[in-house]
């Protein structure tokens, strides 16, 4: 056994690339992650579907090569941090007392990435032989879309030729003693709305004003997202069950130079906003929402909404959302429960992700994705100030992923033939 120090530092080394937007240190990252691979013996590949972005992509080949490999996936891209709110720095990897590791990433989705590869070395030490080939790749860009880098290496001839059976991606961690996974995930919809008006003297009061127009449409936008997270707060609904609407920016005006004295009413106004759609929401009735309610043009309103490519709607052929199968017909989920259950895990329900990833541009093909991210008894802090992950939580995740890898390189169905892909 190897000493859990050894582990543990691997991890802070990872932590320490500072791989956050908007310039992410791709290069250092992918030169850590083949220092890895090469350890492990592992096979090795960089695609560059654009130049200075590189994707790592890592094989650990079957004895089956017929078989539907494993796909484990994990982007190297964290989000930007407001450095002096940190306690520690956010580069820095610093371990606490409790053991708690400080570190843009720690949670989003570093650790992932990491314990894939702890838990390759563990089962190679072991001994074990996979028979489906297991995949790794290491991309960038989710936190800002993912068109140059999931996106690409999902519609990639790289990746149809790895016959691809499941794919794992990230979860959330769980506040609570039991993991969490995710079948589904909401769509992002960036929303920024603009309103115009006359200008005029701070002092006067006349209708139709730039900030009166979108203040009215910020208030019926607050009708409706309470309206939703009321569902939420009375358990009726789960949080990735209903839209939610978040203003995340807001620009209007000139402010007073001096501070004293503001008397200039602009003519123009703007917000922007986070909205997520769940699969399971008809996307008309927002879009209409959107168009007659929060930018009316009767007020002068304009609006840009921008949804991210989506090549299959989600409503189109049996006329309800399609969803990865989580029901028993699809053997990578109870699988994936009994492994964790061997690891000494405990699972919830399966759950819609509230926020999007990665996972979708392999959904898009009806490939099953299974979102998962081994942490629990943690507080949810991605893009959050000082994220953190407590490293025996993170020892333990190794040994989750270990069980599950194991399961799933050794799964062949006697029974029948594997499920066809969704047709899409
Ligand atoms: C649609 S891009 C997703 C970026 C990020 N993972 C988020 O959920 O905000
Ligand atoms: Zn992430
Ligand atoms: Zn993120």
């Amino acid at each position: 056994e190897e000493d859990p120090s050894s582990i543990i530092s691997r991890f802070q080394q990872y932590l320490q690339i500072n791989t956050a937007h908007p310039h992410p240190h791709y290069s250092q990252a992918a030169d850590f992650i083949l220092s890895q691979a090469q350890s492990l013996s592992l096979e090795t590949r960089t695609l560059e579907f654009v130049q200075g972005k590189p994707l790592i992509f890592l094989k650990w080949p079957g004895s089956d090569p017929d078989l539907p490999s494993i796909l484990l996936n994990s982007h190297t891209d964290v989000v930007t941090v407001e450095q002096e709110k940190w306690s520690h720095p956010p580069f820095g990897a610093h371990i606490d007392r409790q053991g708690n590791i400080y570190a843009r990433g720690s949670q989003d989705m570093k650790c992932v990435g990491m314990q894939y590869l702890e838990a390759i070395r563990k089962l190679k030490a072991s001994g074990f032989q996979p028979v489906r080939s297991v995949y790794l790749s290491f991309v960038p860009d989710e936190e800002i879309g993912g068109r140059d880098g999931a996106e690409k290496f999902a519609a990639s001839d790289a990746f149809k030729n790895l016959n691809v059976g499941i794919v794992l991606d990230e979860g959330l961690a769980s506040p609570n003693e039991n993991y969490r996974m995710f079948y589904a995930e909401r769509r992002a919809w960036p929303l920024v709305i603009r309103a115009t008006g006359q200008p005029g003297h701070g002092a006067k009061l006349y209708d139709n004003t730039a900030m009166e127009n979108l203040l009215r449409s910020i208030e019926s936008v607050r009708r409706f997202r309470a309206s939703q997270f009321d569902l939420v707060k009375a358990g009726l609904k789960a949080e990735g069950e209903v839209i939610s609407v978040n203003m995340v920016f807001l620009k209007a005006g000139t402010p007073s130079p001096t501070g004293f004295v503001m008397n200039l009413q602009p003519s123009e106004a703007e917000a922007g906003f986070d909205i997520r759609v769940p699969p399971t929401a008809d996307p008309e009735p927002l879009e209409r929402r959107i168009a007659e309610e929060w930018a009316p043009a009767s007020r002068n309103m304009t609006f840009e909404l921008r949804r991210f490519k989506q090549k299959v709607s989600l409503h189109a052929k049996f006329g309800k959302p399609v969803l990865n199968v989580t029901d028993i017909s699809n053997p990578w989920w109870t699988l994936l429960e009994e492994a964790v259950r061997k690891a000494n895990g405990k699972l919830g329900q399966p759950e819609i992700f509230p926020a999007s990833t990665d996972a979708r541009q392999f959904r898009q093909q009806g490939l099953p994705a299974i979102g998962f991210s081994p942490m629990a008894n943690t507080p949810i802090l991605l893009h959050d100030h000082d994220e953190f992950l407590n490293q025996d939580e993170y020892l333990k995740g190794i040994d989750v992923y270990g069980s599950i890898i194991k399961a799933y390189a050794s799964y062949i169905d006697h029974t029948r033939k594997e499920a066809p892909r969704d047709e899409l």
